[in-house]
């Protein structure tokens, strides 16, 4: 569906972008540019780029050429009093400084909508992939602390490849029963790696068996993802029973990390059939929809029926890169696993960037904001 049929009523908001010349910032400066009710108004970054238009801070990498309103805003440095007109802020900041610049601008009654790692396991933040988990935005008021805010939050959503995992295994376990254990091989874009990224004479005609860090994230970040909420108690219930093993490989892609997971079921006298979970993945209707969010996909997850797919130059454009294609849902054929699924991603877009948007829809739509 069209980005602008579904918009009817939804109310304007001002926001900005720190970090607005990276990889995601300039991801998410088009899709606000895009947006019939999100407003750019303020852009910000280091201070190799302030003072600039941000015409002349960026060096453009998107296939869609720059729209020229944002082109002329004046680049400044990420402090809150540049951003006082905003009701929203993204941030797409190196990790370097997001944690601070984060906080700052959290301690000034502004709400955050961040891609960074640094508070993605902080207790009172939530960590919310738009197609899952927005039942954990509920814990914004009591992160506000009543008393010290009135609007300022901060909402983290998660590593790019844990996306391409949470939203299949989310609609696996809501019709299938618990998964206890995943196996996953990622294959990620280069584009993961901001820009300029990985040095092209490192990764042309080669994969790199290593992500700094990356393999780390997995499991915490599912764990969090995918457990629950106590509002009473003011916390997040983890899923400490998941246990997630990885391996991160960077692939000679441009955009959209793969993910090759295998799963081993809770209940494992009783394992759902091939068509069963094909028939979750399929069937699988998110909040996100439900609420109607402006940027929400028709469809969570693509499911797939080809053979050889999904793909990531075929497929990461799937639902203007906010659904997931998931494909070869198969049997496993050892005894350790019970089935396996391949899934696609775009990382800067539900993998970043759209994340960060679709949260602060439905923030919005919730009222948090
Ligand atoms: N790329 C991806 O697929 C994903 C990235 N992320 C996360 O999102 C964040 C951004 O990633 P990405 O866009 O790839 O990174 P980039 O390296 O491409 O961009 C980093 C941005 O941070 C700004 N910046 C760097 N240092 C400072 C500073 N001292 N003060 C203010 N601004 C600063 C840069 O501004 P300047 O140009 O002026 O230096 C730039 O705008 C990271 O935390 C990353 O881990 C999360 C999910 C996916
Ligand atoms: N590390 C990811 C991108 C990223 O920045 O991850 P995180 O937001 O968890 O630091 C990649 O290289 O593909």
């Amino acid at each position: 569906m069209a980005l602008t049929t579904k918009t009817a009523g939804f109310p304007k908001r001002k926001c900005g972008v720190l970090g607005c010349t990276g990889s995601v910032g300039q991801r998410f400066s088009l899709l606000l540019a895009q947006h019939p009710h999100f407003e750019l108004v303020a852009v910000g970054a280091s201070d190799r780029s302030k003072g600039k238009t941000y015409r002349e801070a960026v060096n453009w990498k998107q296939t869609t050429s720059m729209p020229l309103k944002i082109g002329e805003l004046l680049v400044t440095e990420c402090k809150p009093e540049h951003f006082k007109d905003c009701d929203i802020v993204f941030s797409g900041l190196d990790s370097s400084v997001a944690g601070d610049v984060e906080t700052e601008f959290y301690l000034a009654d502004i709400p955050v909508f961040s891609n960074a790692k640094n508070h993605r396991q902080a207790p009172g933040i939530p960590l919310v992939v738009p197609t899952v988990n927005l039942s954990h935005l509920d814990l914004i008021p009591a992160h506000r602390q009543p008393g010290k805010r009135e609007k300022g939050f901060i909402v983290c959503n998660s590593n790019c490849a844990v996306i391409g995992i949470v939203i299949p295994l989310a609609a696996i376990q809501a019709k299938c029963g618990v998964v206890k254990q995943i196996n996953v091989f990622t294959l990620q874009a280069i584009s993961g790696a901001g820009y300029p990224g990985v040095p092209s004479s490192d990764i042309i005609d080669n994969v790199i068996p290593y992500i700094s860090g990356e393999e780390e994230k997995m499991q915490p970040e599912a764990r969090k993802i995918l457990g629950g909420v106590d509002v009473r108690a003011k916390e997040f219930l983890e899923r400490v029973d998941l246990e997630v093993a990885a391996k991160c490989i960077r692939v000679p892609v441009q955009d959209g990390h793969m993910a090759v997971v295998q799963m081993r079921f809770g209940d494992r006298k009783n394992v759902p059939s091939v068509e069963a979970v094909k028939s979750a993945l399929s069937d699988y209707v998110s909040e996100a929809q439900i609420l109607a969010c402006p940027s929400a996909p028709e469809k969570a997850i693509t499911l797939m029926a080809e053979r050889d797919r999904p793909q990531p130059r075929l497929d990461r454009d799937a639902d203007r890169g906010y659904s997931v294609s998931v494909g070869q849902v198969e049997k496993e054929s050892g005894a350790l696993f019970d089935m396996r699924f391949t899934a696609l991603s775009h990382n800067t877009i539900i993998g970043a960037a759209g994340s960060s948007i679709l949260n602060a829809e439905a923030a919005v739509i919730k009222g948090f904001v």
